[in-house]
């Protein structure tokens, strides 16, 4: 682990359901998080440390004559000093990634919002992962020849090791309409209808078809896909891995069938077992029959020491490698390099996305509300010297992490805020309309229709999983002020001193965890919040007829919709760059320099 890394806390565990058959190990939407979690000491991990990882569990396949897979399921890119803070971005990351032996990997739709991002998987992760990434319905214009080409292999048929598994793998992505125009998107029901898909499907010679994707497990891109290849093979069994919505999820299909799905940020191992298949057999082992039964298993690993030298029967001496370690080194480097150690503040206290209600004074969305955009926007040319007004609305999802107390590095504003979309304003909106954008944006009706139609969204990943997963909010969703929270009172009165973490609930039950937790808050927010700046809404005699309606280019196009739904017609012509085009992130780090700077410094533990 990095060495600023807090150390993992001591906690129940349970056990890692290893099989003599096949086992995987998964991770997705990593977004850059190779470093781990420095605050947090149950993700306090590096990705040395998974290679590390990683070898031992290979070392014991090797041992027993059973196999281990490692998937990675997209969005490597975005959500972390260590590629946003580079130049070019990525710089370190590619170099990183590639240490570890993926067997499986995929393009996430981070890989894609940008066409450097997406030629980065064209010119780094595809070669250094070749043969095992798969596009099964993306293509990229080649920045070589400018022909539209498969980013990757489009399928793959492999025969494992030790066991002499025959696989079938495709990798997809869910139906993504956010790319660049430098890349395309297949839709799902598009691409099962293709020959080379067709054809794939017919073949009987295989043992297990994985399925992998940047896609909710829950989704109806998997559902075409699993019933278009169980229309083809009636019993061949079918593992899915997913990702997208940043959760721990494992889904049942048929008794044959299942799907896994490892949360987000390098938060989460996921850990996946399959016993009772058919082999093809090897040169040292027979085909075996497949079992009348075939048992599947799952465990989501906390990602920290604590748990992998538990899962690896090692300590601190024996489990790390050294190639683990020199990955270690190479990350320290990077990130010191990057200055993304640099303090510009102290949090006072805890802001969270989701574990508290919205608005709530701990909620990030109440403070970028109530503080950061009427402090920072007030300060922009268009109020100082014409004294305009300004509506300044925000998508939630642009925001995609919590902030701790304590240190605010320059780390945190790309942990926080990533994105580098600008900030851009129609001048001089009337009032009546400005005023029923964000209603439009957050609630049922046309715009929620668009969004959906077009597989796009505003909120962060988990709050739109925990729309088809009501399990996942807190019982008491509708927060009322001044009432003690309900989760922190079932917390107090929790009789065993567990820490606080994933109590994940799934189609398997509730023991999908390593790490016994007491259970943490989860909270729905709404797609967008808006800052009222220079006026005071409340004040009824004091309205402005017009304002300048602010935004972070990223929802631009919904924002005009909204307009032109309540009888305003604009363009994307008619909007121009709000202070040069001031980033989310700037505003923050701006904000947190001047407020929580030197004054809260000598409160700050380092
Ligand atoms: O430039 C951007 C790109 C994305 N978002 C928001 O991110 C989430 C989607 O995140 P995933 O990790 O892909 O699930 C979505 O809410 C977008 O609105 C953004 O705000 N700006």
């Amino acid at each position: 682990s990095q060495p600023s890394a807090p150390s993992p806390i001591a906690a129940p565990l349970r056990e890692l359901p290893w099989s003599k058959q096949l086992n995987f190990l998964h991770t997705t939407d990593i977004h850059g998080w190779w470093g781990g979690h420095l605050q947090e000491p149950s993700f306090s991990a590096d990705w040395g440390d998974y290679i590390s990882f990683a070898k031992h569990l290979h070392d014991r396949a090797d041992a027993d004559g059973s196999d281990l897979l490692l998937i990675d399921t997209g969005d490597r890119v975005e959500g972390n000093g260590i590629y946003d803070g580079s130049h070019p971005k990525g710089k370190f990351t590619y170099d990183i990634a590639k240490e570890q032996s993926i067997d499986l990997i995929c393009s996430g739709n981070h890989e894609l919002y940008k066409q450097n991002s997406s030629e980065g998987e064209f010119y780094h992760t595809v070669p250094n992962f070749k043969g095992n990434y798969i596009a099964s319905n993306l293509d990229i214009y080649s920045p070589k020849t400018g022909k539209l080409e498969p980013l990757a292999q489009r399928y793959k048929v492999f025969t494992t090791k030790n066991q002499g598994i025959r696989i079938l793998a495709f990798g997809f992505i869910f139906d993504f309409t956010g790319n660049a125009n430098n890349t395309v998107v297949h839709t799902v029901s598009d691409t099962v209808k293709e020959d080379w898909f067709k054809e794939a499907i017919k073949n009987k010679d295989i043992d297990l078809i994985i399925v992998f994707g940047h896609v909710d497990i829950r989704s109806h891109e998997y559902a075409t896909l699993f019933s278009t290849i169980r229309a083809a093979q009636w019993d061949t069994p079918i593992q899915l891995f997913g990702g997208h919505t940043h959760i721990r999820d494992y889904k049942l299909y048929d008794k044959q069938s299942v799907a896994l799905e490892s949360g987000r940020y390098m938060e989460t191992i996921g850990f996946m077992s399959i016993e009772g298949l058919k082999t093809g057999g090897t040169k040292e082992r027979e085909a075996a029959p497949q079992k009348p039964k075939i048992i599947f298993q799952r465990l989501y690993l906390d990602n920290n020491l604590y748990s992998l030298h538990h899962h690896s029967g090692k300590d601190d001496k024996t489990f790390p490698t050294e190639l683990g370690l020199n990955v270690s080194r190479h990350i320290g480097d990077a990130r010191k390099s990057l200055g993304l150690g640099e303090r510009y503040g102290c949090a006072p206290h805890d802001l969270w996305v989701n574990r508290r209600p919205y608005p709530h004074e701990e909620s990030i969305f109440s403070w970028l509300e109530k503080e950061v955009l009427p402090d920072q926007i007030f300060q922009s040319e268009r109020i100082q010297k014409e004294d305009k007004k300004a509506l300044v609305i925000t998508n939630t999802g642009g925001i995609r992490f919590d902030i701790f107390q304590g240190p605010f590095t320059k780390d945190t504003t790309f942990l926080v805020s990533p994105f580098t979309s600008g900030l851009r304003y129609l001048p001089d909106v009337p009032w009546k309309s400005a005023s029923r954008v964000l209603k439009l944006l957050n609630n049922e009706g046309p715009i929620a229709e668009l969004l959906a139609e077009q597989a796009v969204s505003l909120q962060p990943p988990e709050n739109v999983a925990a729309q088809s997963r009501p399990a996942m909010l807190s019982p008491a969703n509708n927060y009322i002020p001044n009432q003690p929270l309900p989760n922190q009172a079932i917390l107090a009165s929790e009789p065993h001193d567990l820490t606080p973490g994933y109590t994940t609930k799934d189609d398997a039950g509730t023991s999908g965890d390593d790490t016994l937790h007491s259970p943490i808050p989860f909270y729905s927010v709404p797609n967008c919040v808006q800052a009222p700046v220079n006026f005071d809404p409340e004040d009824e005699d004091k309205i402005p007829e017009t304002v300048d309606v602010v935004y972070n280019e990223f929802i631009e196009k919904w924002v005009i919709l909204a307009l032109e739904y309540l009888g305003d017609k604009y363009e994307a012509g008619d909007s121009e760059a709000y202070e040069g085009g001031i980033s989310f992130t700037d505003i923050i780090t701006e904000w947190v320099k001047e407020h929580w700077g030197v004054e809260g410094e000598e409160k700050c533990p380092s």
